[in-house]
């Protein structure tokens, strides 16, 4: 399933005026490409994010996964196609300290209401693709940052999505950590044939991506093939 904005624009109240945070924004992901994102902070990468992750509404324009305009929904809809659709992959992955690694990508199941042993076995084999095979029951202070991210990965790819978020998955991470965590990610979702849209500021992790776009003071400013 394909991503598309179309024409997003988001502003925000700024003293007496309105400061705009993305400036009739288009851009397509196809479904199994991964796009980078790049732009200085405060470009409006994350606004964007949200936007299509359809955790806040642009003032103007649509977000449409595959053809279903998810601006154009009841509220309580879009929430449905979020969790039907879209996994993110935050900048820390905010795991809960009680459960183990298996139990945190569990949950997404669970808080679905589909916890049963088909998804108990897809969540061991998340984790067994993002190289955590042996850490199963491992809770999240025994784990390194790496591992940390990896869990957070599995977990925003345990409702199979069909759109994959990341923003700065790999911010908290060493380079080398970091590419590892970018490798997994962009293979682990191409598999899927999700499309994926990737933050980083990093152009050797950018690279990996199979397009770039690069966005300034909220507007896309150049795309290029990698
Ligand atoms: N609710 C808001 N009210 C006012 N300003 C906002 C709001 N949300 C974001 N901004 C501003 O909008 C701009 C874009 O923010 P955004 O977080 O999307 O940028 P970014 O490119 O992700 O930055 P960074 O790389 O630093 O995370 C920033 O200048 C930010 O301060």
């Amino acid at each position: 399933m394909s991503l598309h904005l179309e024409n997003v624009s988001v502003a925000v109240p700024d003293g007496t005026g309105r400061r705009v945070l993305l400036d009739e924004v288009d851009l397509t992901v196809r479904a199994g490409e991964t796009v980078a994102l790049s732009g200085a902070s405060g470009s409006g990468k994350s606004t964007l994010v949200a936007v299509a992750g359809l955790l806040r509404s642009p003032d103007t324009g649509r977000v449409l996964l595959g053809d279903v305009d998810a601006t154009s929904v009841s509220a309580r809809r879009r929430t449905r196609l979020r969790g039907d659709l879209v996994g993110i992959v935050y900048q820390s992955p905010n795991l809960l300290p009680a459960l183990t690694a298996r139990e945190q990508v569990e949950v997404v199941a669970h808080i679905a209401g589909r916890l049963d042993r088909a998804a108990r076995r897809r969540a061991v084999e998340l984790l067994e693709q993002v190289g955590l095979g042996d850490r199963l029951d491992a809770r999240p202070a025994e784990l390194s940052g790496g591992e940390r991210q990896r869990v957070g990965i599995a977990r925003a790819l345990m409702n199979a999505p069909t759109i994959v978020l990341a923003d700065e998955p790999t911010a908290s991470l060493d380079p080398e950590r970091g590419h590892a965590v970018m490798d997994v990610l962009i293979s682990e979702a191409r598999r899927a044939g999700a499309a994926t849209l990737v933050v980083t500021h990093d152009p050797d992790q950018a690279a990996r991506a199979d397009r770039r776009v690069h966005l300034q003071r909220g507007r896309v400013l150049a795309e290029s093939t990698t």
